[in-house]
């Protein structure tokens, strides 16, 4: 029997995530090696500064973090520094190094990962990115390959950890948004600019990364339809409750005839949904298979150590998978020559022609003929109302309409909307929420 040489990392970025990296692969270091057939070591790290998480004692440690990826003793980069700029260069610069790479850059992957898994495919290396999409869940391999046999049909899910802890808090301690954003962003769950967390890139970014894995398309997160949870409002919450409903931030992507829809907002749940019941920092992934049905991946979106269970997981493949040749290799996206192909792939349907159901609020002046008002300007969009409450209001107060439809077409609503902000009798902008309403009767 032939023994294997241990496998050289190069840690670049000593944050969050890497801290958490360093210290489960040197507490785990036994049984990761046994998994591996090998040890996997960590030969330097490239750090800023001290991380007080981490017992540096020993371990050859550089602020410069392209000297990791010219040490000629290092087999995998691990790039934990996020951002897209200097990442994508010490990325690229890795790869034509010949070194395999392991990444939690779901910006990078999203923005820069067509560029980078061609350039990885022409020098035979590896590029494995678990941690980049909900943290800890491992739904990159599910999807990737425990999902191989099925056409996927759609996946919905809770996808950003500080978005989900937002809202959660709100909800249930009637707690002010920004207090909140500030608790996720102690506890190191937000993205270094906090707006990708809370106005939807960040899960614009996972979904993108998703969608082209469930459906064989080059990653075009440029196409994804994003809307953050920042107007949210507590009025809004308390309504959808009324309802039936929880408000959750999901990310959605369904395989339609006309195309593949890729979007990325609020949503009224049914509480009665498992999606319903995903609480703080943890997030959830439903994936309908048409072989298996529905399946769902739930766990920590977001942390040190979740995440660093993804990364670990993607080094244990990348030390079982240095063996083997390239073209025997999963590919990076699931499907061969996703990237050769683009031009025959399916489009991402414009957010004008997705068909949902709808959540309205409007605030209203309390006088005869302006309930008929509003519904024969949605029936004239063929637009029906499935539910319509109205609160009693004293004379000449605005009073909110609360109305769910059934499914009608993104344009047709957008028309609806700008003729009821027109009405004299209607103050404001009208509130609009999508109502989750996928079928997981497979
Ligand atoms: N925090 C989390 O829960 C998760 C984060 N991620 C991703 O992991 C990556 C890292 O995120 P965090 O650890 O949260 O960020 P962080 O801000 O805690 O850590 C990044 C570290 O990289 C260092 N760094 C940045 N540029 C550098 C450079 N040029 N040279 C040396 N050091 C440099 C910074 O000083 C910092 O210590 C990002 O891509 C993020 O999107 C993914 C999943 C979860
Ligand atoms: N900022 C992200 C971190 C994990 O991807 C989140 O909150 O989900
Ligand atoms: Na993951």
């Amino acid at each position: 029997m032939t023994t294997l040489e241990p496998v050289k990392v190069g840690i670049c970025g000593l944050g969050t995530v890497g801290g958490g990296t360093f210290n489960v692969l040197t507490r785990n270091a036994d049984d990761i090696a046994r998994r591996a057939g090998r040890p996997i070591v960590i030969q330097q790290v490239a750090a800023r500064r001290d991380n007080p998480a981490c017992d540096l004692a020993g371990i050859n440690v550089t602020n410069d973090i392209f000297e990791v990826v010219r040490n000629p003793d290092i087999d995998v980069v691990v790039e934990l520094i996020g951002g897209y700029d200097t990442a994508r260069e010490l990325v690229l610069e890795a790869i034509s190094n010949g070194k395999h790479v392991v990444t939690a850059n779901k910006a990078l992957i999203a923005v820069h990962g067509n560029e980078i898994f061609q350039a990885a495919a022409e020098k035979g290396v590896m590029v494995a990115f678990e941690a980049a999409v909900a943290g800890g869940i491992p739904v990159i391999k599910s999807l990737r390959e425990g999902l191989g046999g099925n056409r996927i049909q759609w996946l919905a899910g809770i996808i950003n950890g500080t978005g989900n802890y937002i809202l959660t808090h709100m909800r249930d301690e009637g707690r002010d948004f920004n207090d909140v954003l500030a608790e996720a962003q102690a506890l190191g769950y937000a993205e270094a600019d906090p707006t990708f967390d809370v106005e939807g890139i960040d899960a614009a970014h996972k979904l993108t990364i998703l969608a082209s894995i469930a459906y064989g398309v080059p990653l075009q997160f440029e196409k994804a339809y994003t809307e953050g949870i920042s107007r949210i409002t507590s009025e809004d919450i308390e309504q959808a409750d009324n309802l039936g409903y929880v408000i959750k931030h999901l990310g959605i992507s369904c395989r339609t005839d006309e195309g593949i829809e890729l979007r990325v907002h609020p949503t009224l749940i049914p509480k009665q949904r498992l999606l319903a019941n995903v609480h703080g920092v943890k997030n959830a992934i439903e994936i309908m298979g048409d072989a298996v049905g529905p399946t769902l991946y739930y766990g920590a979106g977001a942390g040190a150590e979740p995440t660093a269970s993804a990364v670990v997981a993607d080094l244990l493949d990348v030390a079982r998978d240095m063996v083997t040749e390239h073209k025997y290799r999963t590919p990076y996206l699931a499907f061969s020559g996703i990237i050769e192909q683009s031009d025959q792939a399916p489009q991402v349907l414009p957010m004008e022609n997705i068909v949902t159901a709808y959540y309205l609020r409007l605030m209203a002046v309390d006088r005869p003929g302006v309930l008929a008002r509003v519904a024969t300007i949605l029936s004239e969009q063929g637009i029906s109302i499935e539910a319509l409450t109205q609160k009693e209001a004293t004379e000449g107060e605005l009073v909110p309409i609360i109305m769910l439809t059934h499914r009608t077409r993104e344009s047709s609503m957008n028309e609806a909307i700008r003729q009821l902000e027109s009405l004299a009798d209607v103050a404001g902008s009208v509130t609009r929420i999508r109502v989750e309403n996928l079928d997981d009767n497979a």
